[in-house]
């Protein structure tokens, strides 16, 4: 099975019928692969773009500058990552990546940093305040768009509109960019390795290059073939949870680039408030397919799937 197409202008439209059908579509797209292209998004193009342009400008600066906002000096995990410091796959080589983090920032004195600081705190910007703004920019309009997604998808569930986003007051949704540079040598083509991501839903935008791969149910690797201003969407692990497996939260994997090429791209980690419980929805339990999992907080779950890839976490 193919990636799916979800038109958003659609799944948004005035009219009941049209956004209905495109419910259903996005509904099946979820339970059969977790994975879709969202077209017609609300994101301008000209901010994708800008995004684009800044990644490639922060990444290119010298490693001291990088180093100098180094993640592993975030108690609460934002900032850059050199390459090697995540691997995703626990049985494989270390990504051939380095990445950008940022998500909302709490002064290091607001009360949900004293309680969560691993979770919650403030932000290490880029010294370049176009490339900030750029990313808070983006950090908006791509949650809005998070947003009226996860309504769809109650609506598809048969619950309440707002059952999914009034989880996220306080959330922990990550905006991270990420550049794959050339790989070392024709050994190792690991971009990132397989894995599945921990949130609710992933919101993907990735350049031209390709090399995103997603595993369907016949266990085969599919290409997420680049689609221009499209969003790649997957399921994360806690929607699966919240769904009792209905909706599946699917492995992939990045092959690295070949030689001389670079590849940018920016997952938007859609992830709740620390203490939003996610348990099995009613639509999703009946008494033959009783709740699978026990409820979990959002902000538990995430944080112990984050301990597991990155080493300076490991000991955690
Ligand atoms: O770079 C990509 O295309 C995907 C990255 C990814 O899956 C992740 O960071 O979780
Ligand atoms: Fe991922």
């Amino acid at each position: 099975m193919s990636i799916p197409l979800i038109d958003f202008a659609k799944l948004t439209h005035e009219s009941d019928s049209i956004r209905q059908q495109e419910i259903k579509t996005l509904d099946t797209a979820c339970r059969e692969i977790g994975f879709f292209y969202l077209v017609n998004t609300s994101i301008p193009v000209p901010l994708m773009n800008a995004l684009m342009r800044e990644a490639k400008r922060f990444f290119a600066q010298p490693q001291d500058v990088k180093d100098a906002i180094d993640i592993r000096n975030s108690i609460n995990h934002r900032g850059y990552g050199n390459i090697g410091e995540e691997q995703l796959d626990e049985n494989g080589h270390a990504d051939w990546k380095e990445t950008f983090d940022m998500a909302l920032d709490f002064p290091a004195d607001h009360p949900l940093a004293a309680k969560y600081p691993k979770m919650y705190g403030p932000n290490q910007n880029p010294t370049d305040p176009t490339t900030v703004e750029v990313l808070q920019e983006y950090y908006v309009e791509a949650f809005s768009v998070a947003q009226k997604l996860m309504t769809a998808m109650a609506q598809a569930l048969s619950l309440e509109d707002n059952f999914f986003t009034s989880g996220f007051t306080n959330h922990v949704t990550v905006l991270r960019m990420i550049h794959y540079p050339p790989r070392p040598n024709a050994e190792h083509d690991n971009g990132a390795g397989a894995h599945t991501d921990y949130g609710c839903v992933t919101l993907l935008l990735q350049d031209q290059i390709g090399g995103l791969q997603v595993k369907n149910r016949d266990n085969e690797w599919v290409d997420a073939t680049p689609i221009e201003n499209a969003i790649v969407v997957n399921i994360g692990d806690l929607m699966q949870h919240w769904t009792n497996d209905e909706y599946v939260s699917t492995a992939h994997r990045v092959r690295a680039s070949t030689t001389d090429v670079h590849r940018y791209s920016f997952p938007f980690f859609v992830e709740p408030d620390y203490e939003t419980k996610v348990e099995c929805v009613p639509s999703c339990a009946t008494p033959e397919n009783p709740a699978k999992y026990e409820p979990i907080l959002g902000g538990e779950w995430i944080q112990y799937r984050l301990n597991a890839t990155y080493s300076y976490r490991a000991s955690e």
